[in-house]
């Protein structure tokens, strides 16, 4: 809710239409946003959803027109108070969890900023989805478009 309401708050704020300068809006998702997570299903939906919002309005043409990218990062998991808060409450199996991370790894902060910066800077970049993980490293996904008519 958080995310939807400050991407839209944002949005209004930015787009030349409306007496904005235009710019760019990164937002925050999550691998488990791109793949199924059996072990925070609410978590990844949640994740899945921004992904689908950032997408959508940045193939909007009214928003594109108005001079406003939206980009969207999905790191796996990176190193931040997040993952060593993992509990009962968040997480269906602690201890798989735990496994899990140990086996995908952990990035640092900066990798993450890294990918981000480099969304905002390269402005050919409109409704990108980028993955960054220890173990595949930085990669744009491929995620077909039907444009609406
Ligand atoms: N750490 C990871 O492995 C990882 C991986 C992928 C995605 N993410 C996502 O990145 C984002 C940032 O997480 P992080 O890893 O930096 O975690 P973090 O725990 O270091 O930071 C989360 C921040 O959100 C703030 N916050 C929490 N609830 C809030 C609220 N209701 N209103 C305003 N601020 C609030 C906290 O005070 C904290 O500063 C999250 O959306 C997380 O799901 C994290
Ligand atoms: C698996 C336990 C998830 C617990 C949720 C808590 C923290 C979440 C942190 C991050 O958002 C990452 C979450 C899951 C990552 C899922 C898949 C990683 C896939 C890695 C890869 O494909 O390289």
């Amino acid at each position: 809710k958080g995310t939807t309401r400050g991407t839209l708050l944002a949005l209004e704020h930015m787009r030349t239409d409306k007496g904005g300068k235009g710019g760019v809006i990164i937002n925050i998702s999550s691998a488990a946003g791109l793949n199924v997570n059996p072990l925070s299903p609410v978590y990844s939906a949640t994740k899945a959803g921004i992904i689908a919002l950032t997408r959508s309005l940045a193939m909007n043409s009214e928003v594109k027109s108005a001079g406003v990218r939206l980009n969207v990062v999905c790191p796996a998991f990176v190193d931040t108070d997040l993952i060593k808060e993992i509990n009962d409450d968040n997480c269906l199996d602690v201890q798989k969890a735990s496994k899990f991370i140990e086996m995908i790894g952990v990035v640092s902060k900066e990798v993450v900023v890294d990918c981000f910066m480099e969304l905002v800077r390269d402005v050919n970049q409109n409704g990108a989805v980028v993955k960054c993980s220890k173990m595949d490293g930085t990669q744009y996904t491929s995620i077909e478009v039907k444009p609406v008519t």
